[in-house]
């Protein structure tokens, strides 16, 4: 049986975990070797370190992942999905293949109008939402949603006591009575932000360019233009409210013991009902399927909010990571300058049109991916951020034989894990893992016990089905800043990878950070284009 690292005798490794995940399970894989079980209270996870043994791990078949999804799905956003295996296996083709190019199309539009709205003033419009207390349930009339028109804050409170939100809201049975998200006239123009420099906090910067189009290419936008509750920035401030109690959610922890995350929740459930939500413009192909598959299984309107948020949860770690991309490129002027030399001479070589206004590059996947410094820098941005345990259950008793051929018994009804990150701070594959080296991943090779390490990165494991997507989104979002900005840091603002947060898939910052940018003049205009043809023009 896997050895068991000392621990205390209540919480068992908790505090240690807690304390630095990484440097724990470093000093337990040297005292233990590669295979050995951690306790949290009454939990016991198998950890498998060894990066050789990834794809017996992978494929081991009582090795199963859906339980741990049910764990998160009934935890946090309580519901439960119905033949969940085949809906996420086949809604995760909706981001692959064909449907890859055709859901970057949309993001790169969405991209577009952001980076536009920004250059104008508009995305300093926010809108504002709150529920008509008229139209609303008891549980619902307490919750007020207060947003205040400024370029660097959006405060969304809940008036009376956090005693009185409920959350997860209760829908009666007709599905129409879900709660009504009302317009809002209160919409504050801004003058225009280009010709000078605009000092922001840079998750509201990312936020603005960045989560905005990601929420969009998501749930699309109001047919009728309404600015609603339903709108990106909230969704974006709840979500980073939400989200500080994710660890002790899914491990089962009760909501009522966290009063933020239950009102940030009861702001999150305002959603359209299911019907407005596949007829809104530009919704994604993987929601209207999860949507359609869900309403054909008999799932109620709860069920589709709660699999909204999951799925706005996964993507929020394509935010995450963008956010850390941009503060990389700022802390460090050689690195933006490398970066920008590489984009910059991508951009001058395929650039078309004489004038400057009539300036334009196309870029499709593949030339995306070629550029090597900025798909060198975003992989040691996942390496050096990603928190993510891949773990399974264990569904019967099982003998694991590690790629060096010792077994060990794993017991059935535990749960056994990868550490990614644990591979990714070993110095014997990274050399200085604590040091940030931007170009890292340009013809490398890593290495461990002298064999060649067939997957060094594993910050999406093994079954994400976005991976393919969040990469080829990143990557178009780095060009088209390091296009369309100049940005730098305030001085003195620094932060790094809150280490207490390890289990979320991304690591968030200690703390926020000031930053300033500038629009630039006349930048080339950038357009991606679908490989497969663009679907608007095959739609024709
Ligand atoms: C940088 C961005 C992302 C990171 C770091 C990330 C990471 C992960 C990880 C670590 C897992 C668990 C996989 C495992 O244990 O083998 C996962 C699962 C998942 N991810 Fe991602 N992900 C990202 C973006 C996305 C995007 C953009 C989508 C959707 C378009 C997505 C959809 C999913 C889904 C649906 C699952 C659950 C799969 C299942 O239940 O089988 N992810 N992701």
């Amino acid at each position: 049986e896997p050895p068991v690292p000392r621990g205390h005798w209540f919480w068992g490794n908790c505090i240690q975990f807690k304390e630095h995940a990484v440097k724990f399970l470093l000093k337990a894989h040297a005292q233990c070797g590669d295979v050995f079980t951690v306790r949290f209270l009454n939990q016991h996870i198998t950890m498998v370190l060894d990066v050789h043994s990834y794809e017996k791990f992978s494929k081991e078949r009582n090795f199963d992942f859906h339980e741990i999804t049910k764990q998160v799905n009934q935890n946090v956003f309580h519901y439960e999905l119905v033949n969940s295996r085949k809906m996420i296996s086949e809604a995760g083709q909706k981001v692959n293949g064909r449907h890859l190019f055709t859901s970057m199309e949309n993001f790169a539009l969405n991209l577009k109008n952001a980076f536009r709205d920004m250059k104008s003033g508009n995305s300093e419009k926010q809108a504002v939402g709150s529920c008509s207390t008229a139209q609303l349930s008891d549980n619902e009339r307490v919750r007020d949603l207060n947003v205040i028109n400024s370029s660097t804050s959006i405060n969304t409170t809940a008036t009376g006591s956090s005693s009185n939100i409920i959350w997860p809201p209760i829908y009666k049975e007709n599905q129409l009575e879900r709660p009504q998200i009302i317009p809002n006239p209160s919409i504050t123009t801004f003058d225009k932000m280009s010709t000078c420099w605009h000092e922001d906090d840079l998750r509201n910067f990312a936020s603005r360019t960045f989560f905005s189009p990601l929420f969009y290419t998501i749930f699309g936008r109001d047919t009728k233009g309404q600015d609603t509750s339903f709108h990106p920035q909230v969704f974006h401030k709840m979500f980073d409210q939400f989200h500080k109690y994710f660890n002790f959610l899914w491990l089962g922890v009760p909501h009522q013991l966290f009063p933020e995350a239950m009102s940030a929740g009861a702001v999150l459930a305002q959603q359209p009902t299911s019907t407005e939500m596949m007829a809104r413009e530009g919704c994604s192909e993987y929601i209207k399927f999860a949507t359609d598959f869900m309403l054909r299984h008999s799932q109620s309107e709860q069920d589709i909010v709660g699999h909204n948020l999951v799925f706005l949860h996964v993507n929020y770690n394509t935010f995450r990571v963008v956010y850390w991309c941009m503060y990389k490129l700022m802390e460090d002027a050689k690195i933006m300058a490398a970066l920008r030399e590489e984009v910059e001479e991508v951009v001058e070589a395929k650039r078309s049109g004489s004038s400057p206004e009539e300036a334009a590059a196309e870029f499709t996947a593949d030339d995306i991916h070629k550029l090597t410094l900025v798909d060198s820098f975003l992989k040691e941005v996942i390496r050096s951020m990603s928190g993510v345990f891949m773990i399974r259950k264990v569904l019967e008793d099982t003998v694991f034989t590690t790629d060096s051929g010792i077994n060990y018994n794993i017991r059935k009804g535990d749960r056994v894990a990868i550490y990614p990150p644990a591979f990714h701070y070993d110095p014997e594959i990274y050399e200085q893992p604590e040091t940030f080296k931007f170009d890292r991943f340009v013809d490398a090779t890593f290495y461990k016990n002298g064999k060649i390490v067939k997957h060094p990165l594993i910050g999406f494991g093994s079954l994400c089905p976005g991976q393919k997507f969040a990469i080829l989104q990143i990557k178009w979002f780095i060009i088209n800043l390091l296009n369309s900005f100049k940005l730098e840091l305030l001085d003195g603002e620094r932060t790094g990878p809150n280490t207490n947060m390890y289990g979320h898939e991304i690591l968030p910052p200690t703390h926020d950070v000031r930053c300033r940018f500038l629009a630039k003049d006349s930048p080339v205009t950038l357009t991606y284009v679908n490989n497969y043809g663009s679907h608007k023009t095959r739609n024709l």
